[in-house]
């Protein structure tokens, strides 16, 4: 019998970056995706979710597109500024999540990219059922289909073939009891560990976070080639 876990998940959407790779005239997440943006698109998703009670936002400084959202007045809307890195605008949210925190609720933080669009509720579900399994916290990962090559840079060969046995693609949303991550990333940033995910501040700590099996088409909107995928992805989600 599945015990119902009560706690409070909130949402995390690093949304503060601006879009190097994809060499467009604004920050990525706010190009069009179809009838909306990028970051609309994964808002919504967060949004419609019944067990996701706020969604906290870090965006650019100089940021002047989210107000223009229809998302951004919704009542589960909050925003915060982020910080230079990725993991420095998860932490500026999670600190916003743990401050002033005196709930008897556990509070568990859900941190999605803002670039990834195509996230489905069923993939929320799983990720959230997931804490019975998994209480020290999952991600959202989908295992290797290729054969991994390692390149070598100065002649743009192979160096070596990496075993791609057990070896996963990291995804978001990743899912962490937001006390923990934030004293883990906190540490890990202070220590000037590399943290590109989530779940690597909480193995920098001896934490084994869960693995837990996502859609291949909840994809990182990157490069310019990105865009049509992604386009192609909604529609076929939205057509379900
Ligand atoms: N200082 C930063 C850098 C990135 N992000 C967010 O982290 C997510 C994943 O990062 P990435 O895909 O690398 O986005 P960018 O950093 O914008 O892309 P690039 O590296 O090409 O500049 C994105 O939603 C991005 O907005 C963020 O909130 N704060
Ligand atoms: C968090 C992430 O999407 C997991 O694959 C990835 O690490 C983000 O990397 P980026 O270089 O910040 O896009």
């Amino acid at each position: 019998m599945m015990k119902s876990v009560t706690s409070d998940v909130i949402a995390i959407v690093p949304a503060a970056g601006i879009g190097a790779r994809m060499g467009a005239t604004i920050p990525k997440q706010y190009l069009a995706l179809g009838e909306q943006s990028i970051l609309a698109h994964t808002l919504d998703s967060l949004i419609a979710h019944a067990d996701i009670s706020e969604v906290i936002v870090a965006l650019h400084p100089d940021d002047r597109f989210f107000e223009t959202l229809s998302q951004a007045e919704h009542p589960k809307i909050t925003t915060v500024i982020g910080g230079d890195e990725r993991a420095d605008s998860v932490l500026a949210a999670l600190s916003a999540i743990c401050k002033n925190d005196h709930s008897t609720q556990p509070k568990w933080a859900l941190v999605h990219d803002a670039a990834r669009p195509c996230l489905t509720q069923t993939d929320i579900d799983k990720l959230l059922s997931s804490r019975e399994q998994f209480p020290q916290g999952a991600i959202l990962a989908m295992p290797v289909r290729d054969t991994m090559k390692r390149c070598e840079l100065s002649s743009l060969s192979i160096a070596e073939t990496v075993c791609r046995d057990n070896l996963w693609h990291a995804l978001t949303p990743q899912l962490f009891p937001a006390g923990q991550l934030q004293q883990h990333l906190s540490s890990a940033l202070e220590q000037n560990i590399t943290i590109t995910d989530e779940a690597s501040a909480m193995e920098w700590a001896g934490v084994k976070p869960g693995l837990v099996n996502g859609r291949a088409d909840n994809i990182k909107v990157t490069h310019p080639d990105d865009l049509q995928l992604a386009k192609l992805f909604l529609a076929h989600i939205n057509s379900k």
